[in-house]
């Protein structure tokens, strides 16, 4: 049977994933808890990676090189740029960049390292699911360019240079190298985040205010993909 790895990366982002499959087995591993059930005839591996691309690394290689997960679903929640984007509303990447990988003194991209690709992309049948849901939902889902790096951005200086890097419409920490790790083991995923803030001075308010909802906004949309996987 397949095995699909929901990941998150703070507590917040898979306690309504938990709540939802009421039911899982823990196992503590390299440095983590992995929650596995199975819900709706689908065996799952929850975990949340904790913050940044090195810990979110770690565990989508956990989650598939030690549980058998062939599939991955990330639910969280982001920094909108794209001022479409409010508090709330969901955005599907398409593709993915890293902003803060930065050998340009060299010669290259902003985002690309030799060996590299500017963005990962992400795939297309999930989200095509992604849109079946929001159809049978009635909820609006936007899709777009998230860019990741290892710092909560509270800054509209640094907001204008992601975007004009990366044409990003949302931000985040972990979706990026989440990315990488899935197509180089060529496992499908998803990336999938409500949003939290908009990566502004007042993002850190913000962020304490909804990032609780916002997730909660995510993981029932992430679930609800589940049963047509
Ligand atoms: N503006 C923003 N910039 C970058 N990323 C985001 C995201 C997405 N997630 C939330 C979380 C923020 C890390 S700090 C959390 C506070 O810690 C509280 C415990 O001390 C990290 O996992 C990335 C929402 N708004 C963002």
């Amino acid at each position: 049977m397949m095995k699909i790895a929901i990941m998150g990366a703070m507590p917040e982002e898979i306690a309504p994933i938990l709540k939802i499959v009421g039911d899982y087995k823990t196992t503590e591993y390299a440095d983590n808890t992995y929650y596995e059930a199975t819900y709706k005839g689908s065996e799952l591996v929850i975990a949340y990676s904790k913050i940044g691309k090195v810990f979110s690394t770690l565990t989508a290689t956990t989650m598939i090189e030690h549980f058998g997960c062939s599939i991955l679903l990330f639910s969280g929640v982001a920094g909108g740029i794209n001022p479409s984007l409010k508090i709330g509303d969901l955005i599907v990447a398409t593709k993915l960049s890293q902003h803060d990988l930065d050998i340009t003194a060299f010669g290259h991209p902003i985002g690309f390292v030799p060996g590299g690709s500017v963005f990962v992309e992400t795939d297309k049948e999930l989200i095509k699911i992604a849109k079946d849901v929001a159809v049978e939902l009635g909820k609006t889902v936007q899709e777009g360019i998230i860019a990741t790096g290892d710092q909560f951005v509270h800054d509209e200086a640094i907001k204008k240079k992601i975007v004009d890097n990366f044409n990003a419409d949302a931000l985040e920490m972990e979706g990026g190298s989440v990315g990488v790790v899935c197509n180089a083991l060529n496992v499908p995923f998803f990336i999938l985040r409500a949003i939290s803030d908009t990566a502004d001075t007042d993002a850190s308010f913000s962020f304490d205010e909804f990032m609780e909802s916002s997730a909660i906004i995510s993981a029932e949309f992430v679930m609800k993909m589940v049963d047509k996987i």
